[in-house]
C-alpha cells in the first residue's frame, strides 16, 4: 500500500486555490433570496442573469489566482474561461444547493427552483446531479480544485497549446488525488467517483441554450457578458 503524502509545494498550492476559491464568491447569496420569497419566472430570469453575470466576473478574477494561468497563451486563457463558465456556474450552483441549511430550507429551495421557469425535463437532469454532488461531502479543498481542473480542460472549442493546458490540470489532478485518498481513507475509488461527475456535469452544460431559451417566459434578455458566454 503505497505512503500517499501531499509535498510541501502542493500543500501551497492548494492553499493559494482554496483561499482563492473562497475569496472569490458571487457577494449576495441566491439561496437566502430564493428562501425568502417566491418569484415570477420573469423575476427568476433576471435574478439568474444577474447571478450569473457576477458569477462569471468572479470566475476570471479565480483564474488569475491558479498558478500557471496567466502564463497560458491569453487567446487561450480566453478560450479556458469561455469552454468552463457553464460548468463552472452548475458546479457552484450544486455547491450552494448541497450546503448544509436548517432543516426543511433545502426542500423550499428546490420547490423554488422547480417553480422557477425551468422546463420540467431539465428538473430532473439537473438535481440528480446536485443530489449525486451533495452526496460527495466534499471539503472545500476539494471543491476549489473540482473547479480549477474544471476550468483546465485541455480540449475546449480553440484551445491551440492544449499541452500546455493539459500539463496545468495533471499538476491540479495529481494534488486532488492525493487529497481525496487522505480525506477519504475508506473509499479507495472516491477520486474517481469525483471526476465521474464532471462528465455528468459536461452533459448537463450541454442543454443550458435551451434551458434558457424554453424558461417559461417570453422576450429572454442577456447581458452582453452572458451573450458572450451562453452563446445566446
Ligand atoms: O442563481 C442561480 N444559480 C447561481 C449561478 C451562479 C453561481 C451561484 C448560483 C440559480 C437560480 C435558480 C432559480 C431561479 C433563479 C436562479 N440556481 C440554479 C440554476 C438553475 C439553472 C441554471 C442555469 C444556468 C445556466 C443556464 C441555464 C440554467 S442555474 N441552481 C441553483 C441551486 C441553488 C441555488 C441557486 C441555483
Amino acid at each position: 500500500k503505497e505512503k500517499v503524502e501531499i509535498t510541501k509545494e502542493q500543500q501551497a498550492l492548494m492553499k493559494i486555490i482554496t483561499d482563492a476559491y473562497n475569496r472569490h464568491q458571487i457577494p449576495q447569496d441566491v439561496a437566502k433570496k430564493l428562501l425568502q420569497d417566491q418569484y415570477s419566472a420573469e423575476e427568476n430570469f433576471l435574478l439568474l442573469t444577474e447571478m450569473a453575470t457576477s458569477q462569471v466576473q468572479v470566475l476570471v478574477e479565480f483564474t488569475k489566482n491558479i498558478p500557471g494561468f496567466l502564463s497560458l497563451d491569453r487567446e487561450d486563457q480566453i478560450a479556458l474561461l469561455k469552454g468552463s463558465a457553464v460548468e463552472a456556474m452548475f458546479l457552484r450552483s450544486a455547491q450552494v444547493f448541497s450546503r448544509k441549511m436548517p432543516s426543511g430550507h433545502t426542500e423550499v429551495l428546490e420547490e423554488r427552483i422547480r417553480k422557477s421557469g425551468i422546463s420540467e425535463e431539465f428538473i430532473t437532469p439537473m438535481f440528480n446531479f446536485y443530489k449525486s454532488i451533495g452526496e460527495l461531502h466534499m471539503v472545500q479543498e476539494e471543491q476549489a480544485l473540482l473547479t480549477t481542473v474544471t476550468i483546465l480542460t485541455p480540449d475546449r472549442p480553440y484551445v491551440k497549446d492544449q499541452q500546455a493546458v493539459e500539463r496545468l490540470q495533471e499538476t491540479m489532478l495529481d494534488v486532488l488525488r492525493k487529497l481525496c485518498v487522505l480525506q477519504h481513507p475508506q473509499e479507495p475509488q472516491y477520486f474517481a467517483r469525483l471526476l465521474g461527475r464532471l462528465t455528468e456535469l459536461r452533459t448537463l452544460s450541454h442543454y443550458h441554450t435551451e434551458m434558457l431559451a424554453s424558461w417559461r417566459m417570453n422576450d429572454h434578455k442577456f447581458t452582453p457578458l452572458l451573450c458572450e458566454i451562453w452563446d445566446v
